[in-house]
């Protein structure tokens, strides 16, 4: 079967720098891809190629069979791709449920209630629609972050470390929400530091380095690749991310 997200050697220079040096990943429907890699390897580049939010030097992105690369993000997230960013992103003067209620307008005016008060179910929040969203403890801020994603109902869902600043059982309840998205029928794609996040949920994980893929393949694999361990997994620093 296709994959539902074809990357093909995409490549990314900013004055000299190599974001992404050809990198070529697929991203299988219904499952949840992790990109994983040192600083600077080029994870949130590629994110933000495949979203149009940078445009590639070459290469292509092919999205249910649909040329995306080099097309403006709007004209992206309409065909059913919706983000989070690295930083929480929330309108913090509106309640929970207005939040969630724009990002869901987005999609079309008709059934946007319905689709707001859908994504706050699945995240947890529904309870919790008129408070403030600038009230929320930071786990919850991030869970309306993707609420918000899922509310102009997407095929994919893309998230730029959605664990990043939480505690311990805030990732343990991370990893259970998104095994209720993937569940649902949605795909994942996330880039994330922490591993054990990673490695309990992902069904597939690539890993980059200077801007190529290092490995691809089952999270055990990964984990276990040499290449990986050196770049990676293996440095003191990576060990406390
Ligand atoms: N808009 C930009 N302008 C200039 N250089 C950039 C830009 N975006 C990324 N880069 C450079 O491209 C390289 C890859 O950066 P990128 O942010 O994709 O890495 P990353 O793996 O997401 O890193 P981190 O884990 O620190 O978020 C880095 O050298 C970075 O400085």
């Amino acid at each position: 079967m296709t994959a539902l997200l074809e990357i093909s050697h995409v490549a990314k220079r900013f004055n000299g720098v190599v974001a992404l040096d050809g990198v070529s990943a697929r991203v299988g429907r219904a499952t949840i891809t992790a990109v994983i890699g040192p600083n600077g390897s080029g994870k949130t580049s590629l994110l933000n190629v495949v979203t149009g939010f940078y445009e590639a030097d070459r290469g292509s992105v092919r999205f249910n069979g649909t040329e995306i690369a080099g097309r403006p993000p709007h004209w992206i997230a309409r065909l059913g791709l919706a983000r989070t960013f690295q930083h929480i992103r929330l309108f913090e003067g509106f309640s929970v449920f207005d939040n969630v209620h724009v990002a869901a307008e987005r999609r079309g005016t008709s059934h946007a209630r319905r689709r707001a008060e859908q994504a706050l179910e699945v995240v947890g929040l529904a309870a919790v629609g008129r408070q403030q969203a600038d009230a929320l403890p930071y786990g919850h801020k991030r869970r309306l972050e993707i609420a918000r994603a899922l509310a102009t109902e997407p095929e994919i869902l893309i998230l730029d470390e959605p664990a990043a600043g939480m505690n311990a059982t805030e990732k343990i309840e991370l990893g259970e929400l998104l095994f209720t998205i993937r569940d649902l029928g949605k795909t994942i794609l996330l880039v994330e530091h922490d591993m054990d996040l990673v490695m309990g949920i992902s069904d597939y994980v690539i890993a980059l380095n200077f801007g190529c893929t290092l490995a691809a393949g089952a999270p055990a694999a990964v984990r276990q690749d040499p290449q990986v361990i050196e770049a990676y997994l293996g440095r003191p620093e990576a060990a406390d991310a």
